[in-house]
């Protein structure tokens, strides 16, 4: 994205962000509440309008970009069991339908992807569960699922592990990794990196609309790390200054 501006009623949210991302980079994008982050991803993905500036995905400008089934997008906190109800199955295998059109049915293949993706997420066994019964972390779980059922090369995540227990955010780590083997490119909102920080091969810091740094992931504070620190500091690794190295 180049020198991209989004406004929401007439208010600068994203101002002027230049970003690009290389294949097979895990970027976390990280910042305070309202910085900008989700705002960052949806005008990226063509979600939100830009009110200045370009978006290009895999090198096409947006507007003529085609090849939805490349890319998938695990989007902010949206329950998968709120509405409809749908087994996680279902929902799943809705991440097929960018690859397979609308109108033809679920292929071998369309089932197998489906099946792998349960896998990866550590849910192979709920497939026919209704999503509702499912704890927070496991319908996060689901929803990055149907993600990687369309086989994407890029993954874009917001918050997936906002909330989401620790279980789900080791599973979450262990079938990032996987993709991430695989050749796939991953870019996630964060808060707090936990255990996808080894995982991260750069860290874009957003504040008031402004990337402020990009780079290397800033380092926990020292403190933080010491045994018997349990108070929560949600934002403290990405607000406080001097932690971001010299950038
Ligand atoms: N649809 C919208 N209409 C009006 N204002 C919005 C809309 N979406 C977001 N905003 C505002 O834009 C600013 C940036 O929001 P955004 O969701 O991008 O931030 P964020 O960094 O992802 O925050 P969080 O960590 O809380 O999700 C916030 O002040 C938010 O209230």
């Amino acid at each position: 994205m180049d020198r991209a501006v989004v406004a929401y009623d007439g208010r600068p949210v994203l101002d002027g962000v230049s970003l690009r991302v290389d294949p097979a980079e895990v970027v976390a994008i990280l910042g305070a509440n309202g910085s900008g982050k989700s705002t960052l991803v949806k005008s990226a993905l063509g979600l939100v309008p830009l009110a200045k500036g370009e978006v290009r995905l895999f090198g096409t400008p947006l507007r003529r970009f085609r090849s939805w089934h490349r890319l998938g997008y695990v989007p902010q906190r949206v329950g998968a069991g709120s509405g409809v109800p749908a087994t996680v199955g279902e929902v799943v295998a809705e991440g097929r339908l960018a690859r397979r059109g609308f109108l033809r049915f679920p292929s071998g293949a369309d089932k197998r992807a489906v099946e792998e993706a349960l896998t990866a997420v550590g849910l192979a066994d709920r497939a026919r569960e209704p999503v509702s019964v499912l704890s927070g972390g496991q319908q996060q779980r689901v929803l990055i699922a149907r993600a990687l059922a369309g086989a994407p090369e890029l993954l874009v995540l917001d918050e997936p592990t906002a909330g989401v227990d620790a279980a789900s955010q080791e599973a979450f780590a262990a079938c990032l990794h996987h993709f991430v083997e695989q050749g796939g490119t991953v870019v996630f909102v964060a808060h707090e990196l936990g255990p996808l920080r080894p995982l991260i091969t750069r860290a874009v810091v957003v504040h008031h609309g402004e990337i402020i740094h990009d780079g290397a992931p800033p380092e926990p504070a020292g403190h933080h790390a010491e045994p018997g620190h349990d108070h929560v500091h949600p934002h403290a690794s990405v607000e406080a200054p001097g932690l971001l190295g010299s950038a």
